[in-house]
């Protein structure tokens, strides 16, 4: 691909106006939208208008003017983009919460079986909370094998098979459709962690026959840093599933102020606590923008970036550790290279935003509502300039930081 070329196909991209959509600072190139998505134009009026006028002036008024459906009206909007109908989408609390939340949900639908099946090098987050939700059903535990033991591990004794769609590190995609048949063949549910491929990659919980999923709103639905989550529970298991955080904002009746939980009909029963307005209203600013595109479009687009930095790092000697077939990946390229974590400072020295993942892969985001072909191709000339000079070598692109 030449400079040329990857201009070319800015001038056909349908999506091109999108990036006048998002506060991106000059000079920089943002390959985390995958772990923080930018800040949305529109989020700063939204946000104005939840505070000045919302918070200020209507005060507690608000909450009968738009703020206690804000949970299922952006689950509605989120539902459009992972093939889930309108009422089975409800938003709130982290990821970490709604997949606590789903497990022991799941765990509880049959006693008789007790095992959360995972995979070995899940995001962290994932095996995290199934330690804790399995601790705080009887009889259950976790049992995490590798990837390409998986499928072969879905016994009888299997009540939950917990896994990320698109993995956080490599962005391998696991089949949706032929997973969630295989564990209901076994008698088991799925809980699906879309975190990378909401807004990543084409997702339909529907044909896949989905059970459970929960997925973060801060990467690619640009919803903000910590914005609030999502749930999904099909509604054939709406009634029969209800919530461990048994909160007043999931009761059937919250302002009736009973004792007694009784859990709310739908989705809402899934909620907790109040829900955060201020950060519901940037979350639904991001959200907003998805309506606007049109998805097969980003979804092409993201197999083009791809092509574009898989040859840069191919001719730099770079290993990728993510899938060629665009079927099989999300939205992210993965480079597994020793010196990574310095190659990753070097770039962000330069203006590449991309991230370091322990202990040594290079992870690029390819973001098309904001990223131009221009972009990622000088992003990867950027990549090959600085193992070429071995710029990346400077003592300071060795300095550890907090957070990666
Ligand atoms: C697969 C996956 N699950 C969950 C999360 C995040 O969960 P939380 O928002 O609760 O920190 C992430 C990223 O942060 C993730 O990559
Ligand atoms: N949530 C994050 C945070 O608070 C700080 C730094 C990174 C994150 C992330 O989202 C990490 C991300 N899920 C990942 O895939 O690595």
């Amino acid at each position: 691909m030449t400079l040329d070329e990857a201009r070319a196909l800015d001038a056909a991209d349908p999506l091109a106006p999108m990036r006048e959509r998002f506060a991106l600072p000059e000079g920089v190139i943002y390959l985390d939208g995958n772990s923080l998505g930018p800040l949305p134009v529109g989020t700063r009026a939204a946000m104005t208008d939840v505070v000045e006028r919302q918070w200020g002036e209507r005060l507690i008024r608000s909450w009968n003017e738009g703020w206690i459906d804000a949970p299922t009206r952006i689950g509605a909007k989120i539902a459009a983009l992972i093939g889930a109908a309108a009422h089975e989408v409800i938003v709130g609390d982290s990821t970490s919460a709604n997949l606590f939340k789903a497990l022991v949900a799941a765990l509880r639908i049959d006693p008789g079986r007790g095992v959360v099946l995972s995979e070995t090098g899940n995001f962290p987050t994932d095996l995290h909370v199934a330690e804790g939700a399995v601790a705080c059903v009887p009889g259950a535990s976790l049992r995490a094998v590798p990837r390409g033991e998986v499928a072969a591990a879905i016994g009888a004794d299997v009540a939950v098979l917990m896994l990320t769609h698109v993995h956080y590190k490599t962005a391998e995609r696991w089949d949706m459709a032929a997973l969630t048949a295989a564990a209901h063949a076994a008698g088991a549910v799925v809980v699906w962690d879309l975190s990378h491929s909401g807004g990543a990659v084409e997702i339909d919980l529907s044909g896949a026959g989905a059970d459970l999923a929960v997925g973060c709103t801060y990467k690619y639905l640009n919803g903000g840093p910590g914005a609030p989550a999502y749930l999904y529970a099909a509604e054939r298991w709406q009634e029969r599933l209800s919530s461990p955080l048994s909160g007043w904002m999931g009761h059937a009746e919250p302002f009736a102020f009973a004792d007694a939980y009784a859990p709310a009909p739908g989705m809402k029963r899934w909620l907790a606590g109040t829900p955060p307005m201020l950060a519901m209203a940037a979350l639904e600013a991001g959200v907003d923008l998805w309506a606007e595109v049109d998805r097969a479009a980003v979804w092409r687009k993201s197999a083009a970036l791809w092509d574009i930095m898989a040859a840069a790092g191919a001719a730099a000697g770079l290993p990728c550790v993510t899938p060629a077939d665009p079927a099989a990946r999300g939205s992210h390229i993965s480079f597994r290279v020793p010196h990574a974590f310095e190659l990753t400072q070097a770039l962000i020295a330069r203006g590449v935003i991309g991230d370091f993942r322990a202990p040594d892969v290079l992870r690029l985001g390819l973001t098309p509502l904001y990223l131009s072909h221009e972009d990622v191709w000088r992003a990867g000339e950027l990549l090959r300039e600085i193992i070429a000079d071995e710029t990346w070598r400077d003592p300071r692109y060795a300095e550890r930081l907090a957070v990666t």
